[in-house]
């Protein structure tokens, strides 16, 4: 990168913005995905914001409730990130339910055994599966016009889990272009990769239209 196309980056996109999310690593994630353009990105946690009820029924109106939450409560504009795994042959499950899967407390471990539990008589050919990031982005908490992104990351899902980086269900997230699981690459690799490294590559892109 150019000094000048860093120096107009920040020109366009230097602000103070809240992460509306309670997970660290999507947190690690964010902070690695903004930083070079001079967002300074402060989490919920940051501000005692009350953790929402995600009463939505698909990710992007739980994005929303996030969002909204957490900007209503700072005053500041909020990023937030409903995610999760979809599997073709458990019906798109866990999918919005995700980070609870195995249970309103549920831990990254339980929720990886869940998932190779369901899965224990579907064949190696039959365990496609997606990650999903709706990101959503509210200039103030009233905002009607909100800046939403939407991408997906396919992969399969492993019968035992590999490797020890990323987060969540990224042990069993088998990603054949790479040839490696989630949890394998490095965490350059899964940005350019992920369903969120390239939702947030399309904010930046949004984000910089909105403030030209
Ligand atoms: O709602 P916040 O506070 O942001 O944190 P959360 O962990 O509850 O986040 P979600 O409600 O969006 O649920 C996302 C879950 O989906 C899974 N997930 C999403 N993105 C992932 C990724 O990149 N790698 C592994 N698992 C991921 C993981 O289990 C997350 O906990
Ligand atoms: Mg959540």
């Amino acid at each position: 990168m150019t000094d000048t196309l860093h120096e107009n980056d920040m020109a366009t996109t230097s602000q103070a913005v809240v992460l509306a999310s309670g997970n660290a690593g999507k947190l690690r994630e964010f902070q690695e995905l903004l930083a070079p353009l001079g967002i300074t990105l402060s989490s919920q946690a940051d501000h005692d914001v009350p953790e929402v009820e995600e009463t939505g029924l698909t990710f992007v109106e739980n994005a929303l409730l996030k969002a909204r939450a957490a900007s209503r409560h700072t005053g500041l504009p909020a990023l937030a990130d409903d995610s999760g795994l979809v599997v073709d042959a458990l019906n798109g499950a866990p999918g919005i339910y995700s980070a609870r899967y195995s249970g309103e407390h549920a831990d990254d471990a339980a929720n990886n055994r869940k998932l190779l539990d369901a899965l224990r008589d579907v064949p190696e050919g039959q365990r496609q599966a997606h990650y999903w990031c709706a990101l959503v982005y509210l200039r103030h908490a009233d905002d009607p016009a909100p800046l939403i992104i939407q991408c997906g990351w396919k992969g399969d899902i492993l019968s035992l889990p590999r490797g020890e980086g990323g987060f969540g269900y990224d042990p069993l997230f088998w990603v054949s272009e790479a040839g490696m699981s989630a949890a394998e690459m490095s965490r350059a690799e899964k940005n350019r990769l992920s369903h969120r490294g390239r939702a947030v590559a399309e904010f930046i892109d949004a984000l910089k239209a909105d403030n030209a």
